[in-house]
């Protein structure tokens, strides 16, 4: 078998989905992005694809580590993100040609289905206590908000019981057992991480994530002595070499590497097994489309510490596209009492609705950008 082209669509909400083809007609798929540089990971894509053209989609090993080691300059959100869109589509692809879904040929599935929760409140943290139980209604048992808007190195007082208020109002509109992660977003900085960690402690959370960037995860040790609640981060690092230090440091809990940002199913894999060796757990990052979800799903199935999955069914973003409109078989992510069963079709195990994607992609191509957020005194926030 021979790759033989490959089509990118840039679709809405904020979305890269590519596609590869092969000689004997079967096409694999993957979701190179990262939300705000779409077009910079497209032309990456482009790139990487000079190398595979002609080649045997099957020897996905070789591909990773020529994309990788080949090109000098390695590492980084967009070319990471671009690596991890083409190995999706090399594995949909090998899936496929062996009528297997990925999971069987990453050695089997060691649990059925995976738990899932939501995020809510869109970028902006509003109104969480009634979306939160609107979810638990829908089935979920855990949910992700973000903590807060903006927050300056040394803020008030007042901003943090604000967050503290919203927490509190899920808790108490959901009940204990209810699953609540609060995302910093990196949107808070050293001074203010630790008092927002401690204050946040009595509200038994599954974890607060980013609580600083992940430049400045030095300071998950002086976050972690404050306050015992579960410390996750990682949809900001994208290889095996990011992720040493942070699971060496031993302050986190749980990583989230992305299968769209971290280079594919063929890297994640890998991930998961080092934070394995730590007794770190997994909750993969994924606020983006069908293909990445179900590239989630695959590896999520084969790795033991892989905890909870995030996934954007039901309009993450507040606006724009579901993830539900670009599959022709969207009963294959449907959950039951908070989990979704591990897709069990070949390859990726979902039916992409090309027609829709073309379409889309055609009438709506997105520019999305990131908003730019200011505090009070003029100086850019971080979104
Ligand atoms: O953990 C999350 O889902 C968020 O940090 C999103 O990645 C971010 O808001 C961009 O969509
Ligand atoms: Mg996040």
């Amino acid at each position: 078998m021979k790759i033989t082209k490959y089509s990118t669509y840039i679709v809405p909400p904020r979305w890269l989905f590519l596609k590869i083809e092969t000689d004997e007609g079967i096409v694999g798929w993957g979701e190179p992005v990262i939300e705000g540089k779409a077009h910079t990971v497209q032309a990456a894509v482009s790139e990487l694809m000079d190398f595979l053209i002609g080649k045997d989609p099957l020897r996905i090993e070789d591909h990773w580590q020529v994309m990788y080691r080949s090109g000098f300059y390695r590492g980084g959100p967009i070319l990471m993100s671009a690596i991890a869109g083409i190995d999706q589509a090399l594995w949909d692809i090998k899936g496929k040609a062996f009528n297997a879904p990925v999971h069987q040929l990453l050695g089997g599935a060691c649990r059925d289905s995976m738990r899932v929760y939501s995020w809510i409140g869109g970028d902006r943290p509003t109104d969480v206590g009634l979306a939160a139980l609107e979810k638990q209604k829908a089935g979920f048992t855990a949910i992700k908000m973000n903590a807060t808007e903006e927050l300056q190195y040394i803020d008030s007082y007042s901003k943090v019981d604000q967050v503290v208020e919203r927490v509190a109002a899920i808790r108490t509109a959901t009940g204990p057992d209810f699953g609540i992660g609060v995302d910093f977003h990196g949107r808070v900085h050293k001074p203010m991480a630790k008092i927002l960690a401690k204050a946040l402690e009595p509200y038994r959370l599954m974890f607060i994530e980013e609580p600083v960037l992940p430049e400045n995860n030095e300071a998950l040790r002086e976050i972690a002595n404050h306050t015992s609640t579960p410390i996750a981060t990682g949809e900001r690092m994208f290889s095996r070499w990011d992720f040493k230090s942070l699971l060496q440091d031993g302050y986190v809990d749980i990583i989230q590497p992305d299968l769209s940002h971290a280079g594919g199913i063929t890297e994640c894999k890998k991930i998961f097994a080092m934070a394995e060796a730590y007794d770190v757990a997994v909750a993969p990052h994924c606020p983006l489309g069908p293909i990445a979800l179900a590239a989630c799903l695959q590896v999520d199935a084969t790795a033991h510490n892989a905890v909870i999955q995030e996934q954007s069914l039901g309009i993450h973003y507040n606006a724009g596209n579901d993830l539900l409109d670009y599959i022709v078989d969207p009963g294959v992510f449907s959950y039951d009492d908070g989990f979704v069963k591990i897709p069990q079709g070949p390859g990726l195990g979902i039916t992409v609705n090309e027609e829709y994607v073309i379409k889309m992609a055609l009438e709506s191509p997105h520019r999305w950008r990131n908003p730019v957020w200011r505090h009070q005194d003029g100086s850019v926030a971080e979104w």
